[in-house]
């Protein structure tokens, strides 16, 4: 069909009913229905006006799809179900008696970008917005709910938490004792549980979800997805993920001086990213200063036709210099294991790398050695590791985990449980936990970004002929 008839047949298009799958969010009442409701206190709160019917309230039948993007040329509308989710926002009904809330709050997992703002907006905002006033902050990850007391938290202790980076509250990978965490819950009265984390931190609260729906406990738990790597699924991207991509710039931009500086000149950069290559990739689009991006998600070698090196020596032939930038978890399959060497894991069983960094670097050194043997040569290897998570957020991260955080109250409050908040076409919505918690989100080296990035760079697809 051409383009003008597409036009002619869109201003004349009706819609025949779309067939859409609304993703079920659990909620208390699923296994508690004697549960009371009360009033949204926002409905006496001096600054929120609305009346009925001004969309203030969202309501259950408010939704999100997740698929907005479609091909008017016959495909729509199709028979396969549109995906949709519960639309975050205040509910006029809630399932909670604020004066009798005690809500726990728990970071678990690395650090990002965001992590105090999102603590902080939960704690104002159960404060400000619902008149809660037993909040808690559960110490250094999942182990604290059985391994120490919890902080008491107030808008006032927390009120210039969103100026500094890490999290106050403390995070540590592994300590998940399932029993003893949901033991900790009933024992010490929590009835909401706001868990920050990543993927693993996700699984770990779905079964903490599954054991309170088991024990039919009156608790609502809900996650905030945290990855500076952008790896969890479903939602747009995660907070924090920007901050950190300002913060690999710098790097970047420090790597180019460098290699332009020097007659051959190799800037080396290793960034942040353990199954996936969106620091790296975001980074090197947006400074528009590197010659090959390296990721975890497409295969890469040295030697040969199409390799790394042949690659380099043109490059350096034609512009003198050349900014290399990788992704913790790329090249893992080339890089010799030295006789019976392990893959260590960390505490939460997440696989260690060997370092792609280092490796390329004194690789890169011994080609020039063997190769062009006297002439000038240089590598800068820039590895600034923690030094773009452990940042305060910038101002649309800021904003974005606000965000997120009130959602995540307004969902609790209204009853939902095992859910997870976060933005989809730009909506927040409320997700089912468990699905969260699966979804990954790798770059996809079949799409236009990626076609993009090697139209920028031009460099090889590594594909051996
Ligand atoms: N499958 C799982 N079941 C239960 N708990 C888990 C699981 N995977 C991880 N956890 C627990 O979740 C917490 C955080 O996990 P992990 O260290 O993998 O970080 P994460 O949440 O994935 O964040 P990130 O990888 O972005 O730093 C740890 O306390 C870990 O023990
Ligand atoms: O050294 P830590 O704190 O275990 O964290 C390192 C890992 O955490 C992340 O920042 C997030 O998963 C990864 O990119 C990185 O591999
Ligand atoms: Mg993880």
């Amino acid at each position: 069909m051409n383009t003008d008839s597409i036009q002619d047949q869109l201003e004349s298009l009706t819609i025949s009913p779309i067939n859409v799958k609304l993703k079920r969010l659990p909620r208390l009442t699923d296994y508690l229905p004697g549960l009371q409701t009360h009033t949204n206190p926002l409905q006496h709160s001096n600054f929120y006006h609305h009346s009925d019917n001004d969309g203030f309230y969202i309501t259950h039948s408010d939704v999100i799809l997740r698929q907005i993007v479609f091909d008017f040329s016959g495909h729509f509308p199709s028979s396969t179900p549109h995906l949709a989710y519960h639309n975050a926002g205040p509910r006029k009904e809630i399932l909670f008696d604020p004066k009798q809330v005690r809500a726990a709050i728990v970071t678990c997992g690395g650090l990002c970008p965001g992590l105090n703002t999102v603590i902080r907006e939960l704690v104002v905002g159960l404060w400000e917005l619902y008149g809660v006033r037993e909040i808690f902050g559960i110490k250094a990850g999942y182990r604290g709910f059985y391994s120490s007391d919890p902080i008491p938290l107030d808008p006032k202790l927390v009120h210039n938490w969103h100026k500094r980076g890490g999290t106050v509250l403390e995070t540590s990978r592994g300590g998940f004792d399932l029993k003893k965490i949901v033991d900790a819950i009933e024992t010490r009265g929590y009835n909401q549980v706001y868990i920050i984390g990543g993927d693993g931190t996700l699984r770990g609260a779905v079964q903490i979800f599954n054991e309170i729906q088991h024990r039919k406990l009156n608790v609502a738990v809900t996650g905030i997805p945290k990855t500076v790597d952008n790896d969890v699924g479903i939602i747009d991207r995660s907070f924090g993920f920007q901050t950190a991509v300002e913060m690999a710039q710098q790097a970047i931009s420090a790597a180019h001086v460098e290699a332009e500086s020097s007659p051959n000149g190799i800037g080396l950069v290793k960034l942040m990213g353990r199954n996936t290559g969106h620091i790296t990739l975001d980074a090197t689009l947006s400074s528009c200063d590197v010659d090959c991006c390296l990721i975890p998600e497409t295969d890469f070698y040295l030697e040969g036709k199409g390799g790394l090196l042949e690659f380099l020596d043109l490059r350096l032939k034609e512009n003198g210099h050349a900014v290399i930038v990788v992704a913790e978890g790329a090249g893992q399959d080339i890089i010799p294991r030295i006789g019976s060497q392990k893959q260590e894991r960390d505490e939460s069983g997440n696989l260690g790398f060997l370092d792609i960094g280092a490796w390329l670097n004194s690789e890169l050194k011994k080609w020039w050695e063997r190769d062009h043997k006297g002439e000038l040569f240089t590598v800068k290897y820039i590895d600034p590791t923690y030094m773009i998570r452990a940042v305060t957020a910038n101002a649309t991260d800021n904003l974005y985990c606000t965000l997120l955080a009130h959602s995540a109250i307004h969902g609790i409050m209204a009853g939902y449980t095992g859910f997870v908040t976060g933005p989809i076409n730009g909506n927040y919505a409320y997700i089912p936990m468990d699905e969260v918690a699966h979804a990954k989100s790798p770059v996809n080296t079949k799409d236009h970004k990626w076609a993009w990035l090697r139209s920028v760079t031009a460099q090889p697809d590594f594909q051996r002929t």
